[in-house]
């Protein structure tokens, strides 16, 4: 039998530091996501990140929490539950990090019967530090515990016509009562060495973009390219004027650089150059999250005001819409009955 496996990104079990500690344990030494020698991972999180961030961290979580719990889990576990009645299939949900296992999932799935799951990671774009991780973690467990079930990876859906026109048809509903002079698309940023290292011709990615316009297999894992495509193919759907909308990358950690440009220097740069009214979208997520409602619609106004700007929006995730849901459906229904996976 045929089910569905879910997989987001994860919280922790609470916007406390004693709780925190451990999921971004499990997070940071992610070999995908810090990706330096075993041995520099344990002093650079364990000596050093883990020391201060989970404090911070819990900080942030406290003011985005919500009664029924994280938001990012909370809206997953609604969007899962939409999906399963859209398909009328076995569909379960796991966290690559935190207490909601991709391994309880699996079971969950293989008690209901299932022997043969797509895996859903719920990214629209390919990185190590996100959907690739994924990918792997999912494929230990099926190999560790699960052998008998066939995984088969729905791919990234950054460009998909579908996903395109949901994503742009939701952002032209949060436009509707708001007169913009500009719409940033803010991507979760990643390290420029991610880049390089996911290209696998190794010398294609350029970082600064020259690079894209030349046809390669590069830009199948290229996360950057990846995310300008999806600017530029809601630009074209929604016929945006060329100069009010651009794209950055946020949430960097401190270290080595990350992808430019940087949506914190963004918010000052627009607001002195006279952009007044600012939509602010987050296309990386599909859910709305940590990054999101507080980085994001939190500081990032208070950011935005402090520099000179005047009215701010940051519009939300497709979360667990009608529309999505729909689509994410029609996804796994042609999957089941033909058998085929969305390009
Ligand atoms: C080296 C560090 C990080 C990389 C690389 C990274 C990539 C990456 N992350 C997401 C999506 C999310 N990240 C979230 C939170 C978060 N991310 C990092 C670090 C890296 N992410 C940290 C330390 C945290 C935790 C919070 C903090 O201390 O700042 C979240 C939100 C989770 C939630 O509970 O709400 C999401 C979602 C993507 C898509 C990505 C690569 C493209
Ligand atoms: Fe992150
Ligand atoms: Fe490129």
């Amino acid at each position: 039998m045929k089910g569905v496996l879910l997989v987001n990104l994860g919280s922790p079990d609470s916007p406390t530091a004693k709780d925190v500690k451990p999921y971004l344990d499990e997070f940071l030494m992610d070999e995908r996501v810090i990706d330096v020698p075993n041995i520099l991972r344990n002093i650079l999180v364990r000596g050093i990140i883990l020391q201060t961030r989970p404090k911070k961290s819990a900080k942030a979580y406290a003011k985005i929490w919500w009664d029924e719990g994280s938001p990012l889990i909370v809206i997953s576990e609604r969007f899962t539950e939409k999906v399963r009645q859209h398909t009328n299939m076995p569909v379960a949900l796991g966290m690559r990090y935190g207490s909601i296992t991709i391994k309880k999932a699996l079971q969950e799935l293989k008690d209901k019967g299932v022997d043969e799951v797509l895996l859903v990671p719920l990214y629209p774009h390919y990185a190590m530090s996100s959907y690739e991780t994924v990918v792997v973690k999912a494929m230990e467990e099926q190999q560790k515990h699960f052998p008998q079930i066939n995984l088969t990876t729905l791919p990234a859906f950054y460009s998909n016509a579908d996903y395109i026109k949901v994503l742009s048809e939701s952002i032209a509903d949060g436009l509707k009562d708001f007169e913009y002079d500009h719409i940033l698309f803010s991507y979760h940023g990643i390290p420029e060495r991610h880049i390089r290292k996911s290209d696998p011709t190794k010398f294609h990615c350029k970082i600064d973009g020259s690079c894209c316009k030349i046809n390669s297999v590069a830009h199948h894992t290229c996360y950057r390219h990846q995310c300008y495509d999806t600017t530029e193919l809601v630009k074209a759907y929604l016929d945006l004027p060329e100069d009010k909308v651009s794209s950055s990358f946020q949430s960097r950690l401190a270290g080595d650089p990350w992808l430019k440009p940087y949506t914190d220097y963004e918010f000052e740069r627009l607001a002195k150059e006279g952009k007044k009214r600012l939509a602010v979208i987050t296309p990386a997520f599909v859910s709305d999250c940590l990054e999101t409602l507080e980085e994001i619609a939190m500081e990032g106004k208070e950011q935005f005001e402090e520099a000179g700007g005047e009215r701010y929006k940051h519009i939300p995730c497709l979360n667990d819409s009608d529309a999505w849901v729909t689509l994410m459906a029609k996804w796994v229904n042609e999957w089941k009955s033909k058998g085929t996976l969305p390009v």
